[in-house]
């Protein structure tokens, strides 16, 4: 595909630290002083029931909402200090996924190599091709099935070497296939020195070695 640089591996560092953060809604403290750090090459696993505050823990290490204590930590650096040199190296998928659905996929891709500064469009066919969506690249995202929308969703993960990736229930609405594709690219970033922080449902132990796990309870 596009020629993209190659992760760096910091070796013997924590890529993540998350440093005693507490979270509150609507009055209620999700979790309070939760402390954890995530390495170079490693994947953790968020896990929870429905409301326990998954998705406000991936916000708030993203960087798009401030806990009411406690800080987080990129390279040893506080987010909030160098948010720009972070955003350049994260990249995150959300319940909402970014892809406009409006236009095609083919469109969609192409949009996200231009932000990151590339102009050669000439394999996009290709990838979209590896992702399952042959003879669906030209047609409006909104037409396309749950699944083959958040295939699309997905290339930024074959377009991307930002060292860490906060993904967001990202095996939602894939088929078996579609759930395999993922796990391998999953290796091949950890291989690569990347980092992988996400929620789901999934059992994801049989699939990655070094999975570490974080259960967030619900807490009322
Ligand atoms: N912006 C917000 N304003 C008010 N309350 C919020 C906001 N975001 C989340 N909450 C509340 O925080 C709680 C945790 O929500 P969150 O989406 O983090 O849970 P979750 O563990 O990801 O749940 P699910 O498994 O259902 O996706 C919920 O009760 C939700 O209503």
């Amino acid at each position: 595909m596009v020629d993209y640089r190659p992760i760096l591996r910091t070796e013997n560092t924590n890529l993540l630290e998350v440093k005693s953060v507490t979270c509150v809604k609507q009055e209620r403290c999700l979790f309070e002083a939760l402390s954890f750090t995530l390495g170079s090459g490693k994947i953790m696993q968020i896990e929870g029931p429905n409301g326990a505050g998954k998705t406000s823990l991936l916000r708030i290490l993203s960087g798009f909402a401030q806990p009411e204590e406690g800080e987080v930590l990129f390279e040893q650096r506080s987010i909030n200090d160098y948010y720009d040199e972070f955003a350049a190296e994260l990249l995150f998928i959300g319940h909402k996924t970014g892809v406009n659905t409006q236009l095609t996929a083919f469109e969609n891709v192409c949009h996200w190599l231009r932000v990151h500064g590339y102009n050669d469009e000439s394999q996009v066919y290709d990838l979209l091709g590896k992702l399952g969506l042959v003879g669906l690249e030209d047609v409006p995202v909104r037409t396309l099935s749950a699944g083959q929308q958040r295939r699309v969703a997905l290339v930024r993960l074959w377009l991307n070497s930002s060292k860490l990736w906060i993904l967001d229930e990202p095996f939602t609405a894939l088929d078996k296939k579609g759930v395999a594709m993922l796990q391998c690219r999953f290796n091949e970033h950890l291989e690569q020195g990347g980092s992988i922080l996400l929620t789901t449902h999934q059992d994801l132990t049989q699939h990655f070695e070094q999975l570490q796990t974080l259960v967030l309870e619900y807490r009322h």
